[in-house]
C-alpha cells in the first residue's frame, strides 16, 4: 500500500484503473445526459424528397432565360401543394405549381421562386427575374443521407442527439449505466437531518453533499444512512453495498485516530487498498482501494475535504464509468482578486469564485477556507491549486483555476 503520495501519483493511480463498464437499453426521453454504447446508422434519408425551402412557386428554370424587371415571363398555374402533400401533375413548359414551405418539389420543376418576388392570381403567376436550376431547392438527404453515421459511440446525449434520433424514428438506445455510487457517513457523533442535535453531536451533511456531487456527474446515488465508529458494523454495511454499488464512498474515520477505522474495514471486507493518505490539502487523509472491480473511496469526514476530494478523485471515475471519454475539469487562466498568504508544505485547493469582466477571468477568495468549513464553499465554482512551498500569492496575480462544473473541452 502506497502512503502519503503527490496528487499526480494519486491520479496516475486511479487513471490506471480497469474500468467496468455496462450498457443498458433505454427509452429515447430518458437518455439526456447518458452516453451512447453504439453507432446509430440511418437507414433514411432527411429529408426524404427534395422540398421547396419557401413559400412559392415551383417550375421550370429554363422558362424564365428572359425575365425581367419590365418583361416578365407569365406562367400557367396548375395545382397548389402544402407540406405533408403531393402534387399528382407533372409540371411542363409554360407551367408552375404554387408550393408551401416544406412541400415535395412536383416533377418537372427546377427552381423555387418566393411569393415576395412574383406578383400572382388563381390562375397565374408572373415571374421578374431568372433563377439558375436548383435554386431554392432542398435536396434529398442534404442533412443526413441512408448510410451515415450521424451518431457515433461515446457521444454524450443531450437535447439536438434526442432530436436526432427521433428525426430517424429510433425510440430505444444503448447507453452506459450509470454508475451506481453507494454512500456511507462514519461517525459516533453523527446524527442525521431529522434528529435532534444533542450535546457533542454534530449533523451528518456529508452523505447529502456527496449524493448531490454523485448525480451532478451522472452517478445514481444511494445513501446508507450512518455507521457508528465500529468495524464489524462498518463491515455488514459494505458488504451488502458491494452487492449494489460501483463505487462506495465512505465519509470520516480515514486519519489516525482511535476512531478511524475505514482502511481497516476497507481490508476486511477484502479490499485491496491502492492508497493510504496523499500529500493535499483539504483532505490528505484518503482511503483508496478496490474490491474486484469496485471502487471504494474513504474520505475526510471534515466536509470541505471530502468536498474537494470528491471532485478530484471520484468525480473522474464516475464520468468513466458512465462511458465519458473527457472526464478532467476545465483549467482557464484567471487574476486573483483577494490574497491568499498561507504557505504548506502539501499542494492545496483553495476554493474561489470565478467570474467574468472585460473579457479576462478574475477569482475571489472567501475568508473561511479550513477543511471544518462547509459554508464558505457556497456559490464557488472554481478551484486554485497553490503548489506546495508557493505563495504567498497577492491580489493581481496570475494564476489558473479549474472550474468545478465544467469538462475540458477540445
Ligand atoms: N494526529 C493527526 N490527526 C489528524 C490528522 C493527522 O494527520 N494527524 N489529519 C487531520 C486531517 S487533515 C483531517 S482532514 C481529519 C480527517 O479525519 P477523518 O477522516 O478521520 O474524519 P473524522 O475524524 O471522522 O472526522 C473529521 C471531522 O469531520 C466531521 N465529520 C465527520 N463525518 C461528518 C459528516 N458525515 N458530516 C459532517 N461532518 C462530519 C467530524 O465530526 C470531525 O469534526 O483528521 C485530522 N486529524
Ligand atoms: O486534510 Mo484535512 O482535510 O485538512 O483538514
Ligand atoms: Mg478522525
Amino acid at each position: 500500500m502506497k502512503t502519503n503520495i503527490s496528487i499526480e501519483e494519486a491520479n496516475r493511480i486511479l487513471e490506471e484503473q480497469y474500468i467496468e463498464t455496462s450498457i443498458i437499453e433505454i427509452s429515447l426521453l430518458e437518455s439526456q445526459g447518458y452516453v451512447l454504447a453504439e453507432n446509430i446508422k440511418s437507414n433514411i434519408n432527411i429529408p426524404p424528397f427534395n422540398r421547396s425551402p419557401l413559400d412559392g412557386y415551383a417550375y421550370k428554370s429554363e422558362d424564365t432565360l428572359n425575365a425581367a424587371k419590365d418583361f416578365p415571363t407569365t406562367l400557367k398555374v396548375i395545382d397548389s401543394i402544402q407540406a405533408g402533400y403531393v402534387s399528382t401533375k407533372s409540371i411542363g413548359n409554360g407551367e408552375a405549381i404554387r408550393i408551401m414551405t416544406g412541400a415535395k418539389i412536383p416533377e418537372g420543376a427546377n427552381v423555387v421562386m418566393k411569393y415576395e418576388d412574383t406578383e400572382f392570381t388563381d390562375k397565374d403567376v408572373k415571374i421578374f427575374h431568372h433563377l439558375e436550376p436548383e435554386s431554392n431547392i432542398v435536396k434529398k438527404g442534404e442533412d443526413i443521407k441512408v448510410g451515415d453515421v450521424v451518431l457515433s459511440k461515446g457521444v454524450i446525449i443531450d437535447s439536438a442527439e434526442i432530436g436526432i434520433l427521433a428525426s430517424l424514428g429510433i425510440s430505444r438506445i444503448k447507453v452506459y449505466a450509470k454508475p451506481k455510487v453507494a454512500i456511507l457517513a462514519t461517525g459516533d457523533e453523527l446524527v442525521d437531518i431529522y434528529e435532534e442535535l444533542k450535546e457533542g453531536k454534530i449533523r451528518n451533511s456529508n452523505s447529502y453533499t456527496i449524493a448531490a456531487q454523485a448525480k451532478r456527474w451522472g452517478g445514481d446515488a444511494r445513501i446508507l444512512g450512518i455507521c457508528k465508529d465500529n468495524i464489524e458494523e462498518a463491515k455488514k454495511i459494505l458488504e451488502e453495498a458491494l452487492k449494489w454499488a460501483n463505487i462506495v464512498v465512505t465519509t470520516g474515520g480515514a486519519s489516525v485516530g482511535d476512531a478511524d477505522i475505514i482502511k481497516e474495514v476497507f481490508h476486511e471486507i477484502g479490499g485491496n487498498i491502492l492508497f493510504w493518505k496523499t500529500q493535499m490539502k483539504p483532505g490528505s487523509p484518503i482511503v483508496v482501494g478496490k474490491h474486484g472491480n469496485k471502487f471504494l473511496f474513504g474520505l475526510s469526514g471534515n466536509p470541505a475535504a471530502a468536498f474537494i476530494t470528491f471532485e478530484q478523485f471520484v468525480r473522474p471515475i464516475i464520468l468513466r464509468l458512465a462511458g465519458k471519454e473527457k472526464y478532467d475539469l476545465m483549467e482557464i487562466d484567471s487574476i486573483l482578486e483577494d490574497d491568499f498568504i498561507k504557505i504548506s508544505n502539501q499542494d492545496r485547493y483553495v476554493r474561489g469564485y470565478t467570474y467574468k469582466k472585460n473579457g479576462q477571468y478574475y477569482t475571489s477568495l472567501p475568508n473561511k477556507h479550513s477543511s471544518g468549513v462547509l459554508s464558505s464553499l457556497s456559490g464557488k465554482n472554481s478551484l486554485f491549486l497553490v503548489k506546495a512551498n508557493t505563495g504567498p500569492y497577492k491580489k493581481g496575480d496570475k494564476i489558473k483555476v479549474e472550474l468545478i462544473n465544467y469538462l475540458e473541452v477540445e
